[in-house]
């Protein structure tokens, strides 16, 4: 019989935290061998001998926890938003000098989500107009989502390769903010709602018709068949990878 992962969670009590330790415990090959919130010393992880660290924490201190991580040669799987192209390329090259080390951070873990995000990208080139709409609870730190931004990055990009040009928006008198905010030419709006977890809804329009792809993650669970997804692959998985659609085999 194989030995099991032996993994730690980074931001423990947080609402992510708490449903991944349960997880983690709960799951086949998988030993939760610590658990760490704010104020704890990151040198507990390899102490405790864990091989992989699943960070759940705040954009303030995400990427700093992953180089600690990468030097301790522990592998890291990352759920925290506030990445942009500058962290992940100082994570890049970071890893360059840790071989075999491996890094996933995806912006969503939720299977449903991931595959939102694959078939918005199919969908964009067809579509004139593009627009995202996240809703999520009100203690979220950050806006827009990480989840809107990959979408919209990857409709973008999507549009770019099929050479669409700008989408098509007369506005010139608006209050700041009504159109949201632009990531790469595509409009997101964000909505905070108590009652609400995390969903989205990608809008694409041509004339005469509307296609809406919407996911809701209606609980935290949702998002952890991913997360021990990405724990159980990051292991054989060197270097970066953005996003879970590269362990599902989706297009990216
Ligand atoms: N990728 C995904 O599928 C996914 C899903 C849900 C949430 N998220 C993201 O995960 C992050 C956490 O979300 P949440 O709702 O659990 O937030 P939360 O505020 O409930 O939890 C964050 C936890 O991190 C702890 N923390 C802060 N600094 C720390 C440090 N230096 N070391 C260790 N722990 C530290 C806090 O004390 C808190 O317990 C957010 O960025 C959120 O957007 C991602
Ligand atoms: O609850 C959150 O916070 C979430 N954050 C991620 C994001 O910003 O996309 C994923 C969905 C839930």
């Amino acid at each position: 019989m194989s030995e099991s992962i032996r993994v730690a969670v980074l931001g423990a009590s947080g609402r992510m935290g708490t449903t991944t330790v349960r997880a983690v415990q709960e799951a086949d090959g998988l030993e939760l061998v610590a658990a760490l919130d704010a104020g704890d010393d990151l040198r507990a992880v390899t102490d405790a001998g864990a091989q992989v660290a699943v960070d759940f924490t705040v954009p303030s201190v995400t990427e700093q926890n992953v180089h600690v991580l990468v030097d301790a040669g522990v592998h890291a799987v990352v759920g925290t938003t506030g990445w942009d192209d500058g962290s992940l390329g100082r994570v890049h090259d970071h890893l360059l000098r840790a071989p075999g080390v491996g890094v996933v951070v995806a912006p969503n873990f939720a299977l449903g989500a991931v595959l939102a995000m694959s078939f918005a990208r199919q969908a964009a080139r067809w579509f004139e107009s593009a627009e995202v709409v996240e809703l999520h609870h009100p203690d979220k730190v950050d806006a827009p989502s990480g989840t809107a931004r990959h979408t919209a990055q990857g409709i973008a990009a999507a549009r770019a390769a099929a050479g669409l040009g700008s989408v098509p928006d007369a506005t010139t008198q608006a209050l700041d903010g009504a159109r949201g905010a632009d990531v790469d030419g595509v409009r997101v709006h964000a909505v905070r709602l108590r009652g609400l977890v995390a969903h989205e809804e990608i809008l694409l329009g041509n004339t005469g018709e509307m296609l809406t792809i919407r996911h809701d993650s209606f609980d935290r669970v949702s998002f952890m068949p991913g997360v021990l997804l990405a724990v159980r692959r990051v292991v054989d998985r060197p270097g970066l990878t953005v996003g879970l659609e590269h362990l599902l085999g989706l297009p990216a």
